[in-house]
């Protein structure tokens, strides 16, 4: 988004201005984890720009922050066709299944050389994937059954970690990102702290909550939910180059703005591999939100192209999951689903 043209009302400027600097801050508080301004200097900021917008309608532009607040509710939500199908992933539980991957991987290559992998976290959210045309979010869909996810782009626009418009110089003409949308742990605890209140239904955990919030068909009630987004794939990519590595992708969502998980590592070969998962393992209490894995990917992208899929999973991607903690709250789960 450019200046406002020359000599324009100094209204229009204003509400440049506004939108901008709240769009920076908002950055600055939901993707970097690190608040710029006071929320009471946030609000007044908000205020004035809503009020700009109230007597200029035409100021109310799809990037700007009071798109955020949701608004009247969907009848239904619309399908969409990913163009690119949001595909799944294969399972490892022990260290022998780590080491067949990536036997596997170097076979495949048929490389006798350490396999680099891009190494990051399995967030327990669920997966999304945001259009963005000329860096412009356009619309946004569940992953549904990989091919076909329902459109949630209303509900979306309220997540104030995803950007309304992408930042920086390197805008493609249309991209896919792919990501995971998530509660984070204390979020959680004051979202069900408010059902309690209000004697409403708690939320069996963050998944639910997040999965739950998205699929309101009021938007209104999806702002009043603090979801966050971390992006770790892509689909479609028009107008520029596919950057040659995973790890490169990622360091490009970060340059437009998009929020990147900061734990995450390129290593190499089984131990590399085994050796990451172990450090998450050791700090998954602390993390702010919940996770059930992390995710292995061989990081350059020529390599992930020769491997391709498996019926569906792709040979050179692999979730390793932790061992199911809260067994028993799964099997009363089950009981109530069944009762
Ligand atoms: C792009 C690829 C396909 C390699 C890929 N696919 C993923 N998923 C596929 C299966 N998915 C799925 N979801 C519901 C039902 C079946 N499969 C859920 C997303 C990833 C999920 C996470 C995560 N959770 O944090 C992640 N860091 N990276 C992923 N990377």
């Amino acid at each position: 988004a450019g200046p406002p043209p020359v000599g324009a009302a100094d209204w229009l400027v204003r509400a440049h201005a506004l939108r901008d600097e709240l769009n920076r801050h908002n950055h600055a508080y939901y993707v970097l984890d690190e608040p710029s301004i006071p929320d009471a200097e946030y609000d007044r900021l908000f205020q004035e720009l809503q009020a700009l917008e109230t007597a200029h309608p035409e100021l109310a532009t799809p990037d700007s922050p009071t798109q955020r607040v949701g608004g009247a509710p969907l009848p239904q939500f619309d399908p969409v066709r990913h163009d690119i199908p949001m595909l799944s992933l294969g399972n490892g539980f022990s260290d022998e299944d780590i080491e067949a991957f990536d036997k596997r991987v170097m076979d495949g290559l048929e490389t006798l050389q350490e396999v680099r992998y891009a190494a990051e976290l399995k967030f327990d959210g669920l997966a999304i994937s945001l259009r963005y045309v000329d860096g412009l979010l356009v619309q946004a869909a569940t992953r549904g059954d990989g091919t076909t996810g329902e459109n949630v782009t209303a509900n979306i626009r309220t997540v104030r970690a995803i950007p309304l418009r992408l930042h920086g110089t390197k805008i493609p003409t249309v991209l896919d990102v792919r990501g995971e949308v998530l509660m984070y742990k204390q979020d959680f605890a004051r979202l069900n702290q408010r059902q309690r209140d209000a004697g409403q239904k708690e939320f069996a955990n963050p998944r639910n909550a997040a999965a739950g919030s998205l699929r309101q068909l009021d938007s209104r009630i999806t702002a009043q939910r603090t979801l966050r987004f971390f992006a770790y794939g892509i689909g479609v990519l028009e107008g520029m180059d596919m950057p040659a590595s995973h790890s490169a992708l990622l360091d490009w969502y970060q340059e437009l703005g998009l929020p990147v998980c900061k734990e995450r590592a390129v290593v190499t070969g089984a131990a590399g591999l085994l050796a990451f998962f172990r450090g998450i393992g050791e700090k998954r209490e602390q993390l702010p939100y919940e996770i059930d894995g992390v995710v292995y990917k061989v990081d350059r992208l020529d390599q992930q192209k020769h491997l391709g899929f498996v019926s569906r999973a792709p040979r050179f991607a692999l979730a390793h999951k932790f061992p199911a903690q809260e067994a028993l709250t799964q099997v009363l789960e089950i009981e109530v689903q069944v009762g």
